[in-house]
């Protein structure tokens, strides 16, 4: 049961970081990075776990995630990337920031 309501928190978060009101801020974290499409071709060089909030909520879907610490780690996974790959002061790092704002409130409660 536990781990049910656990599991059902995970989603209650994914899906308002999802949510199109935050579009500012989860825009650049919605879908897998697209090396050839940024061009930006030593993204896998750089970035060894890629990690995005759509194959977070697919993981999710097909009962990935053994336990809630296991979703979240994978959703800091995308912060971590971002600040690995986009510099300090870039609009991408920014909103990463804007978006691990909003988890930490929504998973702190
Ligand atoms: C030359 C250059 C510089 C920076 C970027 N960053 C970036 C990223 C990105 C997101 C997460 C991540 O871990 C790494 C990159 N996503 C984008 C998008 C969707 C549009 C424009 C820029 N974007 C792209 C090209």
């Amino acid at each position: 049961k536990k781990y049910e309501l656990q599991l059902k928190f995970c989603d209650e978060v994914l899906k308002e970081l999802m949510n199109n009101k935050h579009w500012q801020a989860n825009q650049y974290f919605m879908y897998p990075v697209d090396p050839v499409a940024l061009n930006i071709p030593t993204y896998f060089q750089i970035i060894k776990k890629p990690m995005d909030l759509s194959t977070v909520k697919t993981k999710l879907q097909n009962n990935a995630y053994e336990k809630a610490k296991d979703f979240e780690e994978d959703v800091r996974l995308i912060f971590k990337n971002c600040y690995k790959f986009n510099p300090e002061g870039d609009l991408v790092n920014s909103s990463g920031h804007q978006l691990e704002d909003l988890f930490n409130k929504k998973w702190a409660g």
